[in-house]
């Protein structure tokens, strides 16, 4: 299994993921999207039952592939099934109105806030 494992320098993660919300959108039935022809949009217009099936089974895969990775297999395995449950859960974001520079502000907000400090503040 082979993978790039960095990325090009003129990309980043964040215009990636903007790139493919912008997809993701565009696939949405209101926008036309055709189910006979695109995977994401089949997955939109079956609803979130649908797509956040197809996530809990994502996650499942990345916590197999992990083990596998633990036993010696390949930790590309790993990375094949994070993309997966990515892509899927940008799905779910795009359902919702949401987008990926939303999550992404949200992990610079807790940037550099450990997570036992933070547990520890919270309300008892
Ligand atoms: N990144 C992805 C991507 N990752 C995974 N998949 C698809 O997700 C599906 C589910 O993966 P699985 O391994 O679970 O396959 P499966 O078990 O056969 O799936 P199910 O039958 O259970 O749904 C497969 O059909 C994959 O091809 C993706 N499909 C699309 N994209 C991106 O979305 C864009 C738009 O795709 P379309 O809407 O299909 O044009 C593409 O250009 C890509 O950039």
């Amino acid at each position: 299994m082979n993978h790039p494992n960095a990325l090009p320098d003129s990309q980043t993660a964040a215009d990636i993921l903007a790139r493919l919300a912008a997809v993701i959108e565009s696939r949405k039935p209101a926008r036309g999207g055709d189910p006979d022809k695109s995977y994401v949009a089949r997955l939109l217009h079956k609803g979130p039952d649908a797509f956040l099936k197809k996530i809990g089974e994502e996650a499942t895969e990345v916590v197999m592939a992990a083990k596998d990775v633990q036993h010696g297999a390949e930790p590309a395995k790993i990375v094949y099934e994070v993309a997966d449950l990515w892509f899927h859960c940008l799905i779910a974001l795009a359902h919702f109105g949401l987008t990926p520079d939303a999550v992404l502000a949200e992990l610079a907000r807790r940037e550099g806030l450990s997570g036992i400090a933070e547990k520890a503040a919270r309300p008892a």
